[in-house]
Protein backbone atom coordinates (compact mmCIF):
# COMPACT_ATOMS: atom_id res chain seq x y z
CA UNK A 1 0.00 0.00 0.00
CA UNK A 2 1.09 3.52 -0.81
CA UNK A 3 1.55 5.45 2.00
CA UNK A 4 -0.82 6.99 4.12
CA UNK A 5 0.41 10.39 4.88
CA UNK A 6 -0.73 12.10 1.47
CA UNK A 7 -4.04 13.95 2.02
CA UNK A 8 -7.22 12.03 1.38
CA UNK A 9 -8.68 12.58 -1.79
CA UNK A 10 -11.10 9.67 -2.04
CA UNK A 11 -12.71 8.21 1.31
CA UNK A 12 -15.19 5.28 0.23
CA UNK A 13 -16.81 3.48 3.97
CA UNK A 14 -19.39 0.81 3.85
CA UNK A 15 -20.27 1.75 0.50
CA UNK A 16 -22.93 -0.79 -0.76
CA UNK A 17 -25.76 0.17 -3.45
CA UNK A 18 -28.44 -2.64 -4.77
CA UNK A 19 -29.44 -2.18 -8.57
CA UNK A 20 -32.50 -4.35 -9.95
CA UNK A 21 -32.98 -6.24 -6.60
CA UNK A 22 -28.99 -7.06 -7.15
CA UNK A 23 -25.86 -6.19 -4.33
CA UNK A 24 -23.75 -4.53 -7.04
CA UNK A 25 -21.67 -3.01 -4.41
CA UNK A 26 -20.95 -4.82 -0.50
CA UNK A 27 -19.73 -2.78 1.35
CA UNK A 28 -16.22 -1.17 0.00
CA UNK A 29 -13.98 0.90 1.68
CA UNK A 30 -11.03 2.41 0.11
CA UNK A 31 -9.25 5.80 0.98
CA UNK A 32 -6.96 7.23 -1.96
CA UNK A 33 -4.64 9.82 -1.89
CA UNK A 34 -3.33 12.73 -3.38
CA UNK A 35 -0.76 11.34 -6.87
CA UNK A 36 -2.10 7.98 -6.38
CA UNK A 37 -2.54 6.57 -9.79
CA UNK A 38 -5.29 3.61 -9.22
CA UNK A 39 -5.59 0.29 -11.71
CA UNK A 40 -9.40 0.11 -10.91
CA UNK A 41 -9.99 -3.55 -12.33
CA UNK A 42 -12.43 -6.38 -12.29
CA UNK A 43 -14.35 -8.76 -14.57
CA UNK A 44 -17.28 -7.32 -16.39
CA UNK A 45 -20.22 -6.35 -14.56
CA UNK A 46 -18.14 -5.93 -10.93
CA UNK A 47 -19.16 -2.80 -10.18
CA UNK A 48 -16.43 -0.39 -11.57
CA UNK A 49 -18.39 1.69 -13.41
CA UNK A 50 -21.34 1.45 -10.57
CA UNK A 51 -18.62 2.58 -8.10
CA UNK A 52 -17.16 5.44 -10.30
CA UNK A 53 -21.01 7.18 -10.92
CA UNK A 54 -21.25 7.38 -7.39
CA UNK A 55 -18.19 9.31 -6.43
CA UNK A 56 -19.39 11.40 -9.92
CA UNK A 57 -22.65 12.15 -7.81
CA UNK A 58 -24.81 10.08 -10.87
CA UNK A 59 -26.30 7.93 -8.92
CA UNK A 60 -27.43 8.72 -4.90
CA UNK A 61 -29.58 5.45 -3.83
CA UNK A 62 -26.36 4.17 -1.73
CA UNK A 63 -25.29 3.28 2.11
CA UNK A 64 -22.45 4.14 3.29
CA UNK A 65 -20.30 7.15 2.86
CA UNK A 66 -18.48 9.04 -0.17
CA UNK A 67 -16.01 11.54 0.60
CA UNK A 68 -14.66 13.69 -2.07
CA UNK A 69 -11.58 15.87 -1.34
CA UNK A 70 -12.40 15.64 2.32
CA UNK A 71 -16.56 16.62 2.17
CA UNK A 72 -19.51 14.02 2.37
CA UNK A 73 -21.21 14.10 -1.51
CA UNK A 74 -24.23 13.60 0.02
CA UNK A 75 -23.72 17.43 1.62
CA UNK A 76 -25.40 18.95 -1.25
CA UNK A 77 -22.32 20.86 -1.86
CA UNK A 78 -21.76 20.20 -5.52
CA UNK A 79 -18.52 22.28 -6.15
CA UNK A 80 -16.36 19.13 -5.97
CA UNK A 81 -17.51 18.44 -9.25
CA UNK A 82 -15.76 21.09 -10.99
CA UNK A 83 -12.11 19.37 -9.41
CA UNK A 84 -13.25 16.14 -11.57
CA UNK A 85 -12.53 15.27 -14.72
CA UNK A 86 -13.60 12.29 -16.47
CA UNK A 87 -13.79 10.06 -19.32
CA UNK A 88 -16.51 7.32 -19.97
CA UNK A 89 -16.07 4.66 -21.70
CA UNK A 90 -19.25 4.80 -24.15
CA UNK A 91 -19.26 8.66 -24.24
CA UNK A 92 -22.07 10.44 -25.82
CA UNK A 93 -20.45 12.99 -27.39
CA UNK A 94 -22.71 15.40 -29.58
CA UNK A 95 -22.28 14.44 -33.37
CA UNK A 96 -23.58 17.41 -34.94
CA UNK A 97 -20.62 19.54 -33.04
CA UNK A 98 -17.40 20.55 -34.18
CA UNK A 99 -14.58 20.00 -31.67
CA UNK A 100 -14.54 23.85 -31.36
CA UNK A 101 -18.59 24.06 -29.92
CA UNK A 102 -17.81 20.51 -28.14
CA UNK A 103 -15.15 21.43 -26.61
CA UNK A 104 -16.39 25.27 -25.53
CA UNK A 105 -19.49 23.30 -23.88
CA UNK A 106 -18.04 21.12 -21.72
CA UNK A 107 -15.53 23.86 -20.20
CA UNK A 108 -18.57 26.15 -19.68
CA UNK A 109 -19.76 23.58 -17.67
CA UNK A 110 -17.16 23.30 -15.66
CA UNK A 111 -17.34 27.25 -15.62
CA UNK A 112 -14.28 28.64 -17.28
CA UNK A 113 -14.40 31.82 -19.70
CA UNK A 114 -14.80 31.21 -23.11
CA UNK A 115 -11.73 33.05 -24.38
CA UNK A 116 -9.76 30.54 -21.92
CA UNK A 117 -11.33 27.20 -23.58
CA UNK A 118 -10.98 28.44 -27.12
CA UNK A 119 -7.42 28.82 -26.11
CA UNK A 120 -6.64 25.98 -24.33
CA UNK A 121 -8.20 22.99 -26.28
CA UNK A 122 -7.15 25.01 -29.76
CA UNK A 123 -3.44 24.39 -28.01
CA UNK A 124 -4.18 21.15 -26.82
CA UNK A 125 -5.64 19.57 -30.21
CA UNK A 126 -2.73 21.08 -32.15
CA UNK A 127 -0.11 18.64 -29.81
CA UNK A 128 -2.52 15.83 -31.24
CA UNK A 129 -1.96 17.26 -34.47
CA UNK A 130 -5.71 18.14 -34.49
CA UNK A 131 -5.69 21.55 -34.83
CA UNK A 132 -7.25 21.44 -38.78
CA UNK A 133 -10.04 19.80 -37.63
CA UNK A 134 -10.48 22.14 -34.53
CA UNK A 135 -14.15 23.26 -36.98
CA UNK A 136 -14.83 20.32 -38.01
CA UNK A 137 -18.22 18.06 -36.66
CA UNK A 138 -17.13 15.43 -34.94
CA UNK A 139 -18.87 13.32 -36.66
CA UNK A 140 -16.37 12.84 -39.45
CA UNK A 141 -13.75 12.23 -37.04
CA UNK A 142 -12.08 8.41 -36.49
CA UNK A 143 -12.72 6.85 -33.38
CA UNK A 144 -9.14 7.55 -32.18
CA UNK A 145 -9.70 11.01 -32.88
CA UNK A 146 -13.03 11.12 -31.16
CA UNK A 147 -11.05 9.68 -27.77
CA UNK A 148 -8.85 12.65 -28.14
CA UNK A 149 -11.51 15.14 -27.80
CA UNK A 150 -13.22 13.25 -24.82
CA UNK A 151 -9.43 13.33 -22.95
CA UNK A 152 -8.79 17.04 -24.01
CA UNK A 153 -12.38 17.95 -22.40
CA UNK A 154 -11.90 15.58 -19.16
CA UNK A 155 -8.59 17.56 -18.64
CA UNK A 156 -9.62 21.16 -19.99
CA UNK A 157 -10.19 22.88 -16.07
CA UNK A 158 -6.79 20.79 -15.04
CA UNK A 159 -8.80 18.71 -12.50
CA UNK A 160 -7.64 17.07 -9.83
CA UNK A 161 -9.25 14.14 -9.50
CA UNK A 162 -9.56 12.59 -13.03
CA UNK A 163 -11.91 8.94 -13.40
CA UNK A 164 -11.04 7.19 -16.66
CA UNK A 165 -12.59 3.94 -18.56
CA UNK A 166 -10.97 2.70 -21.22
CA UNK A 167 -9.19 5.58 -22.35
CA UNK A 168 -6.78 4.37 -24.89
CA UNK A 169 -9.60 3.04 -26.76
CA UNK A 170 -9.01 3.37 -30.30
CA UNK A 171 -5.48 5.00 -29.50
CA UNK A 172 -2.61 4.64 -32.46
CA UNK A 173 0.31 2.76 -30.16
CA UNK A 174 1.88 6.74 -30.46
CA UNK A 175 -1.06 8.19 -28.91
CA UNK A 176 -0.76 5.68 -26.25
CA UNK A 177 2.83 6.39 -25.42
CA UNK A 178 2.07 10.31 -25.64
CA UNK A 179 -1.36 9.74 -22.48
CA UNK A 180 0.78 7.53 -20.51
CA UNK A 181 3.27 10.04 -20.33
CA UNK A 182 0.64 12.81 -19.77
CA UNK A 183 -1.05 10.41 -16.90
CA UNK A 184 2.36 10.11 -15.18
CA UNK A 185 3.19 13.68 -15.40
CA UNK A 186 -0.28 14.77 -13.89
CA UNK A 187 -0.12 12.11 -11.11
CA UNK A 188 3.71 13.60 -10.34
CA UNK A 189 2.38 17.43 -9.91
CA UNK A 190 -0.17 15.27 -7.37
CA UNK A 191 -3.26 14.93 -9.27
CA UNK A 192 -4.98 11.48 -8.43
CA UNK A 193 -6.27 9.46 -10.87
CA UNK A 194 -8.83 6.46 -11.04
CA UNK A 195 -8.22 4.42 -14.53
CA UNK A 196 -10.40 1.65 -15.49
CA UNK A 197 -9.30 -1.04 -18.06
CA UNK A 198 -9.45 -4.89 -19.14
CA UNK A 199 -6.45 -4.02 -20.70
CA UNK A 200 -4.28 -5.77 -18.20
CA UNK A 201 -0.45 -5.05 -19.22
CA UNK A 202 -1.11 -1.06 -19.54
CA UNK A 203 -3.02 -0.88 -15.80
CA UNK A 204 0.27 -2.99 -14.35
CA UNK A 205 2.60 -0.47 -15.70
CA UNK A 206 0.27 2.65 -15.33
CA UNK A 207 -0.75 2.31 -11.86
CA UNK A 208 1.02 2.32 -8.92
CA UNK A 209 -1.72 0.91 -6.66
CA UNK A 210 -4.02 -1.94 -8.37
CA UNK A 211 -7.68 -2.46 -6.70
CA UNK A 212 -9.50 -5.35 -7.98
CA UNK A 213 -12.98 -5.86 -7.53
CA UNK A 214 -15.10 -8.99 -8.12
CA UNK A 215 -19.02 -9.23 -7.54
CA UNK A 216 -19.11 -6.26 -5.68
CA UNK A 217 -16.13 -6.62 -3.10
CA UNK A 218 -12.47 -5.53 -3.13
CA UNK A 219 -10.58 -8.48 -3.50
CA UNK A 220 -7.12 -7.13 -3.84
CA UNK A 221 -5.47 -3.81 -2.98
CA UNK A 222 -1.60 -2.98 -3.07
CA UNK A 223 1.01 -1.97 -5.65
CA UNK A 224 1.81 -4.80 -8.49
CA UNK A 225 4.62 -6.37 -6.63
CA UNK A 226 2.71 -6.54 -3.60
CA UNK A 227 0.39 -8.27 -5.15
CA UNK A 228 2.65 -10.74 -7.07
CA UNK A 229 3.87 -11.61 -3.71
CA UNK A 230 0.64 -12.24 -1.95
CA UNK A 231 -0.12 -14.16 -4.99
CA UNK A 232 1.55 -16.58 -7.72
CA UNK A 233 4.59 -14.73 -9.08
CA UNK A 234 2.89 -13.74 -12.62
CA UNK A 235 1.86 -10.83 -14.50
CA UNK A 236 -1.08 -8.97 -14.05
CA UNK A 237 -3.44 -11.01 -16.10
CA UNK A 238 -2.21 -14.08 -14.08
CA UNK A 239 -3.13 -12.31 -11.21
CA UNK A 240 -6.42 -11.62 -12.11
CA UNK A 241 -6.98 -14.88 -13.51
CA UNK A 242 -6.20 -16.21 -10.05
CA UNK A 243 -8.14 -13.86 -7.75
CA UNK A 244 -11.18 -14.35 -10.42
CA UNK A 245 -10.73 -18.05 -10.14
CA UNK A 246 -10.64 -17.97 -13.77
CA UNK A 247 -8.80 -20.75 -15.51
CA UNK A 248 -11.35 -21.99 -18.00
CA UNK A 249 -10.72 -20.10 -21.47
CA UNK A 250 -9.30 -23.56 -23.03
CA UNK A 251 -12.42 -24.95 -22.64
CA UNK A 252 -14.99 -22.38 -23.55
CA UNK A 253 -12.84 -21.21 -26.24
CA UNK A 254 -13.08 -24.69 -27.78
CA UNK A 255 -16.97 -25.12 -26.66
CA UNK A 256 -17.31 -21.80 -29.08
CA UNK A 257 -15.45 -22.66 -32.23
CA UNK A 258 -16.75 -26.10 -31.63
CA UNK A 259 -20.39 -24.40 -31.92
CA UNK A 260 -18.80 -22.24 -34.57
CA UNK A 261 -18.09 -25.22 -36.88
CA UNK A 262 -21.34 -26.41 -36.59
CA UNK A 263 -21.42 -28.81 -33.74
CA UNK A 264 -18.67 -31.04 -35.31
CA UNK A 265 -15.79 -32.42 -32.96
CA UNK A 266 -12.54 -31.84 -34.78
CA UNK A 267 -13.07 -28.80 -37.35
N1 LIG B 1 -29.21 0.80 -13.23
C1 LIG B 1 -29.01 -0.49 -13.02
N2 LIG B 1 -30.05 -1.32 -12.74
C2 LIG B 1 -29.85 -2.63 -12.50
N3 LIG B 1 -28.63 -3.21 -12.50
C3 LIG B 1 -27.57 -2.44 -12.77
C4 LIG B 1 -27.70 -1.04 -13.05
N4 LIG B 1 -26.46 -0.53 -13.26
C5 LIG B 1 -25.61 -1.58 -13.13
N5 LIG B 1 -26.27 -2.71 -12.85
C6 LIG B 1 -25.67 -4.04 -12.62
O1 LIG B 1 -24.62 -3.86 -11.71
C7 LIG B 1 -23.54 -4.75 -12.02
C8 LIG B 1 -22.26 -3.94 -12.10
O2 LIG B 1 -22.29 -3.10 -13.27
P1 LIG B 1 -21.09 -2.13 -13.62
O3 LIG B 1 -21.46 -1.43 -14.88
O4 LIG B 1 -20.74 -1.30 -12.43
O5 LIG B 1 -19.91 -3.17 -13.89
P2 LIG B 1 -18.44 -2.92 -14.40
O6 LIG B 1 -17.53 -3.52 -13.39
O7 LIG B 1 -18.22 -1.50 -14.74
O8 LIG B 1 -18.43 -3.82 -15.72
P3 LIG B 1 -17.68 -3.67 -17.16
O9 LIG B 1 -16.29 -4.17 -16.96
O10 LIG B 1 -18.47 -4.62 -18.04
O11 LIG B 1 -17.78 -2.24 -17.61
C9 LIG B 1 -23.96 -5.47 -13.30
O12 LIG B 1 -24.45 -6.73 -12.94
C10 LIG B 1 -25.04 -4.60 -13.88
O13 LIG B 1 -25.98 -5.38 -14.58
Amino acid sequence: MIENTYEKIVSLKELSIHLGGKMVLNRISLDVYRGQIIGYIGPNGAGKSTTVKIMLGLMDAYQGDVEIFGKDIASGDHTYKRRIGYVPENAEIYDNLTAQEYLTFVGQLYGMEEREIENKARKLMAQFDMENVFHTRISSFSKGMRQKVLIISSLLHDPDLLFLDEPLNGLDANSVMIIKEILAQLAAQGKTIFYSSHIMDVVEKISNRIILLAEGEIVADGSFSELQKKNTEGTLEEIFNQLTGFNEHKEIAGEFVRIVNGGKRDG
